[in-house]
């Protein structure tokens, strides 16, 4: 039986995956062309997609950079010709200089619009890639990282790069273009104009390259400190029960001032470092600006230079050290730029956990069958899975026992495809779950894991996370939850992880998003274990007929991860898991009869 045409799901579509940062279509989770390059090269190259919005930024702070340059010329020239007493034709300059302080006004607020619209933009495209690359690695590669390690990835790291979008890229440009236009006008006058501001102008620019590494160190220590501290943060308040029961709140307000007292340190060490490059750049314009004025006096004294040319020289030679300083400025950034690139780059190009089949094979209902699987979850680590066989027909429940640790969630994370089988094969209706499309995959087999999570929101929309048109009165029916049991009904606020719901409330409710999914495969991971007796009889009842009565499909093929002697006895077909092998199988009745049975012997050491 056919579950539907092979139809492509949104990540095998290329149109529908986000653009790269040049805007061309992404290549396939993973594969990157540019997954090679300079993380600060492969990020400038975001704004390649964007190039109107570019221009207009880089258009509008040339114009307001060079207009304040020329109103300053302006100025200068008019002072000139007042102090050495020629003639000035103050109507004519006074139009120009007020035109031009029009001009400035309206190209910087036209600059605030663009340069964030471009950031915001680009900014966008990159958390788009930031979360499909979570998706993509999810949930294998993020078990060793913190929430608030992610968060600030996600967050805060993709945050700082606005700086580089909407204060670097095209100030850059126009720094160079102000120094330039200045030094060649200060040129045209006298080349020695240049000979005091050009080279300190060139030594301000180097002055963030003087504290390059402690810089970037600084940089690394605030991100790890305020990622910690996040953590923490999040870890407290999400543990508040467990810390209040346990009467450790005094010790974990140490904890967190401890780690406050650490970002503090970073922050004070960041902003003296910064504090002693702005020093150091003032000092060098203000000799710069000093030096200057001395060679424009002896230039007028010596009668090389008119007087009334003496303000204008004045003002282009000193028209390198604005953008010098701003350039400086820019760099002293480069540290902490770096460093939130490189994370966005190394997670946007990590390489993904599981890859989607080039051609995906249309999804067929029918058995689950496991054939001689074996895996271990890192290389060098032991084998968890040696040789698993068992198979879950269409309207069979099939209890998967066993004691801790033996592989029975492993079990349920390879049928979910979180990882694939280093050796042996998994088949849904004969089809191998990696010559599936991912999303025709999760139309097959739908989950109700041992750690539930519930987001916050109303009961119906958490219901339909697999299934956004799904019935959602009928899945809660049959999940016996009855319409009473929730003061709002289906708009009732579940609250943040369901913190608003009882434990056998959040099980059911799970239970109820996994059946709105109506998938022909269903695995429940120690979901029943939160119900009292009563509650999990109900619910077993209920998901027996829901499987039994799928339309069309011979019933639902359920896979339970059982620990209950009531949840056991229930299954059609006991599998036994010990050590990764399995031990025993057969019909419960059968197994349960024979005292030497490994089945046997575990419900007697429960
Ligand atoms: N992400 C992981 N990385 C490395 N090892 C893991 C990981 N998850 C589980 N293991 C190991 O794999 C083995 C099997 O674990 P699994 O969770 O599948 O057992 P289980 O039978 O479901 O146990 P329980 O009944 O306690 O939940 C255990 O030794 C466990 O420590």
């Amino acid at each position: 039986m056919t579950a539907g045409a092979p139809t492509p799901s949104p990540e095998t579509t290329a149109a529908d995956r986000p653009p790269l940062p040049d805007g061309t279509a992404a290549p396939p989770p993973g594969g990157d062309p540019r997954a090679d390059a300079h993380p600060m090269i492969w990020l400038a190259s975001a704004v390649a997609g964007h190039r109107r919005a570019f221009a207009a930024t880089l258009l509008s702070n040339l114009l307001g950079q060079t207009a304040a340059l020329a109103a300053a010329v302006t100025g200068a020239w008019l002072l000139g010709r007042t102090v050495a007493g020629q003639a000035a034709p103050l109507d004519v300059a006074g139009a120009v200089l007020g035109g031009l302080v029009v001009v400035v006004t309206l190209a910087t607020w036209w600059e605030m619009y663009v340069a964030h619209d471009l950031a915001y933009l680009v900014l966008a495209r990159l958390r788009g890639r930031v979360y499909d690359a979570l998706a993509r690695i999810a949930p294998a590669r993020l078990l060793g990282r913190r929430s608030g390690d992610l968060s600030a990835a996600v967050l805060s790291d993709v945050e700082t790069l606005e700086w580089l979008f909407a204060h670097t890229l095209a100030q850059l440009v126009t720094a160079a273009t102000v120094l330039v236009c200045g030094a060649v006008g200060a040129a045209l006058l006298d080349p020695i104009l240049l000979a005091v501001s050009l080279p300190l102008a060139l030594c301000v620019l180097t002055v963030p390259f003087w504290l390059r590494r402690t810089s970037s160190r600084h940089g690394e220590e605030l991100r790890e400190a305020t990622a910690e501290l996040t953590s923490d943060v999040v870890d407290t308040v999400q543990g508040l029960r467990e810390i209040t029961a346990f009467g450790a709140l005094e010790r974990r307000r140490d904890l967190l001032a401890a780690k406050t007292r650490r970002l503090a340190r970073a922050q004070a060490a960041n902003a003296s470092r910064g504090g002693l490059e702005a020093a150091l750049t003032d000092a060098l314009l203000a000799v710069a600006a000093a030096g200057t004025l001395l060679v424009v006096s002896a230039l007028v004294r010596s009668g090389e230079l008119a007087v009334a040319d003496g303000p204008v020289a004045m003002v282009l030679a000193a028209a390198s050290l604005g953008p010098a300083s701003q350039v400086a400025l820019l760099l002293k950034e480069y540290g902490t730029l770096r460093a939130a690139a490189g994370r966005v780059h190394a997670l946007v190009t990590a390489p993904p956990n599981v890859t989607e089949p080039a051609a995906p094979r249309p999804p067929l209902e029918g058995e689950v069958v496991f054939e001689d699987v074996r895996f271990r979850y890192t290389p060098d680590g032991p084998e968890v899975l040696r040789g698993v066989s068992f198979t879950v027909r269409p309207g069979q429940t099939v209890a998967l026992v066993g004691p801790s640790g033996a592989g029975k969630s492993t079990c349920v994370s390879l049928l979910l495809r979180y990882w694939d089988p280093d050796g042996g094969r998994i088949t849904v209706g004969g089809v191998p779950l990696n010559e599936l499309a991912d999303a025709d995959l999760r139309r097959l087999v739908t989950v109700v894991p041992q750690d539930v999570h519930l987001f916050a929101g109303s009961l119906a929309e958490n219901v339909r996370l697999g299934a956004p048109g799904a019935p959602v009165e009928e899945a809660l029916r049959d999940a016996q939850i009855g319409p009473g049991e929730f003061p709002d009904g289906l708009d009732t606020v579940v609250g943040e992880r369901g913190v608003a719901l009882s434990g056998g409330q959040r099980a059911r409710v799970a239970v109820a998003r996994a059946l709105a999914v109506d998938a022909p495969v269903l695995v429940l991971d120690e979901a029943v274990a939160n119900l009292d007796a009563e509650n999990e009889a109900r619910l077993a009842e209920a998901l027996e007929a829901a499987g039994a009565g799928r339309p069309g499909a011979g019933g639902r093929a359920t896979l339970v991860v059982a620990h209950r002697l009531s949840t056991i006895r229930r299954a059609d077909h006991v599998v036994v898991l010990e050590g990764g092998r399995v031990t025993e199988q057969g019909a419960f009745a059968d197994l349960a009869a024979d005292p030497d049975s490994r089945l046997s012997w575990l419900l007697a050491h429960q």
